[in-house]
């Protein structure tokens, strides 16, 4: 960097906008406690563990965001880290939109991180932060698959589907969140690409851009599922014995 360029500043925007379907009648999923404190609370410090990280803008549930303003304005965090929350929207895609719509000027990296991977480590968080910084305009933190997975033949409702191929595990991952991106190209991606994705690298991808993986970690899960909230909060458990935090 030459002495004359602006620092690189970094932004972490968390989509938490989401309803938590697959987790069960409830809050809204980012709402809801891991031992005590919001699953969202937990997301919005693993990225302000994160020295680089200047800026968090939570997305919100759409008729929530003076309860997490509330929130976050009431449980401890870094001072050096400012947040900021806007309302979100009806998709993932959406509600991370809105987020960078919201980002300041001067915000060169951002992060997009899931409300409900609360317990990403930090070492995790600034790997994807450091390939940005290196050069890759998009970045994400992946693991290498645990099952053998199978191409299946969609069926009629009620037939039971067939196989139709066996992929080679070794080529595949299972993508995680904090994804990383160089600013310009995520706000590129977002204003070009209108079909619907899971993740916000396949809309680079879709630009025809390289996406860079760094290596994930396994307390980066996400939670989806009732069991899923058992596993966190034995982490949480193990860390508190570990860390005695
Ligand atoms: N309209 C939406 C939908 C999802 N999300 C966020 O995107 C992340 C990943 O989504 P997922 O785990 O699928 O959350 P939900 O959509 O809430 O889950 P479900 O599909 O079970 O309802 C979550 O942090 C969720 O809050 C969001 O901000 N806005
Ligand atoms: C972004 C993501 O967490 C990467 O694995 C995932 O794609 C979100 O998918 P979901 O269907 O919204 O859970």
């Amino acid at each position: 960097m030459s002495d004359a360029s602006p620092p690189a500043r970094t932004a972490a925007v968390i989509p938490a906008a989401g309803r938590g379907v697959r987790l069960g009648p409830g809050a809204p999923k980012a709402l809801r406690a891991l031992n005590g404190t919001p699953m969202l609370i937990h997301a919005v410090r693993a990225m302000a563990a994160s020295r680089a990280v200047s800026l968090v803008v939570v997305v919100a549930p759409p008729d929530g965001a003076p309860e997490v303003k509330n929130l976050l304005d009431t449980h401890a965090l870094p001072e050096r880290t400012d947040y900021l929350v806007v309302p979100g929207g009806e998709t993932r895609q959406a509600s991370v939109r809105l987020g960078l719509d919201a980002l300041p000027d001067g915000i060169t990296t951002v992060l997009v991180h899931d409300a409900a991977r609360p317990l990403v480590p930090v070492d995790t968080v600034d790997a994807v932060i450091e390939a940005v910084r290196d050069g890759a305009v998009a970045v994400v933190p992946a693991v290498p698959l645990a099952d053998t997975v199978k191409q299946v033949e969609p069926r009629g409702q009620g037939e039971p589907e067939r196989v139709l191929a066996t992929p080679d595990r070794a080529a595949l991952r299972a993508v995680q969140t904090p994804q990383g991106f160089a600013r310009d190209t995520l706000v590129r991606a977002h204003a070009t690409v209108t079909g619907d994705v899971t993740d916000d690298a396949s809309m680079v991808e879709q630009l025809g851009e390289p996406v860079v993986v760094v290596p994930g970690h396994e307390e980066a899960f996400k939670v989806t599922r009732p069991l899923d909230l058992v596993l966190a909060e034995a982490v949480l458990a193990r860390r508190r014995a570990n860390d005695g935090f």
